[in-house]
């Protein structure tokens, strides 16, 4: 058997098995502690450079499993988990990823904190293609078909998500980016991203409409994840590369995939040094308690323990709580 983090709530061994049922011989887990940090890789970044992998683990979670075994890498003693959202191959569309096996296998790792990385089309002028954007915003459009929840079935709660991603996670990529300027990486430090359900592209009338409505971005992957990961206080902030026009503006071609591949891989050398960057500055100790994500601790506790009784409270519904929280509103 793998060695396991001190941490690791051995009640949970079994579930670093691969999918495949061989052993999970190839999963060396990381001496500096718990991986508090991961990044969710999107369409284009595949791995993140600088960092060595030491181990695959693929946990099996109440929600199935994840997209792809999670990669833990590390970097001067600091390891970082990584998950490809589309799977290995990138074969899961956006509406098939399993969000809620992907942010509970990482909080199961001992994560606390996701920088997660998506392409996505521009809204705006201003906002070119290979431009960063750090979003403040999202608007769901998304068709309720993809599981958004970890609360139901039982157990209902209700986290606040006024402010969908961390301010303070973007304020770390805003000063990150800041200091590489000179070198091609331009970000803008704000914006509203519009989540479509995909997988097809927008129609030319809607792309109007979300520009029409001060969206500046527009992508499929950035819901439901953020809502889980809020509901499983995980510090959470995405970061976009603007990879085309989307279908709005006049005199440019369409969105297609080859044209965000294209700009994907153009840019990646810019995407993945602005990613290295961020990690390297949430490693040092200040940044301790935001990795940590203290500020968030106990909110889904009180967001559920406030609203569903004891009497009401479905014990299955709430096992799996507990598999995120262990201990979870146990009398
Ligand atoms: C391959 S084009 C559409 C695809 O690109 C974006 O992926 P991600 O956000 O994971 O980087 C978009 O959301 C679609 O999934
Ligand atoms: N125009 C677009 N619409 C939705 N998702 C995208 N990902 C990259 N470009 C996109």
């Amino acid at each position: 058997m793998a060695d396991l983090p001190q941490s690791f709530d051995p009640s949970f061994s079994s579930l670093w098995w691969p999918r495949d049922d061989k052993p999970a011989t190839d999963t060396r887990l990381p001496s500096a502690g718990p991986v508090k940090i991961a990044v969710i890789g999107g369409t284009g970044l595949y791995k993140i450079d600088g960092y060595v992998p030491i181990g695959r683990v693929n946990p099996l979670t109440p929600w199935g499993y994840p997209s792809a075994p999670i990669v833990i890498l590390e970097h001067g003693g600091v390891p970082v988990a990584f998950l490809a959202r589309h799977g290995e191959h990138h074969q899961i569309a956006p509406h098939e990823i399993p969000a809620r096996a992907n942010i509970a296998a990482l909080r199961s790792l001992g994560v606390r904190s996701v920088v997660s990385f998506s392409a996505v089309g521009s809204l705006q002028e201003e906002v070119r293609p290979m431009d960063f954007v750090v979003p403040d915003q999202v608007i769901d459009r998304t068709k309720g078909n993809r599981p958004f929840t970890f609360f139901e079935d039982g157990l209902v709660g209700h986290v606040p998500f006024a402010d969908p991603y961390d301010d303070k996670i973007a304020q770390v990529v805003r000063n990150c980016a800041q200091h590489m300027e000179g070198e091609g990486v331009v970000l803008h430090s704000k914006g509203t991203a519009v989540c479509i359900e995909g997988p097809q592209f927008s129609t030319r009338a809607e792309s109007h409409m979300y520009r029409s409505w001060g969206g500046s971005v527009i992508s499929m992957s950035l819901l439901p994840e953020a809502k889980l990961a809020r509901e499983a206080e995980l510090a959470f902030q995405v970061i976009c590369m603007a990879t085309d026009y989307d279908c709005w503006r006049e005199g440019e071609g369409d969105v297609d995939v080859a044209m965000v591949m294209a700009r994907m891989g153009g840019n990646a050398e810019n995407a993945r040094r602005l990613v290295g960057a961020v990690l390297d500055e949430l490693a040092r100790p200040e940044h301790a308690d935001l990795v940590s994500a203290k500020h968030l601790e106990g909110a889904s506790v009180g967001a559920v323990a406030f609203c569903t009784k004891p009497e009401g409270r479905n014990p299955e519904a709430l096992k799996k709580a507990q598999y995120l929280f262990p201990g979870f509103l146990e009398q």
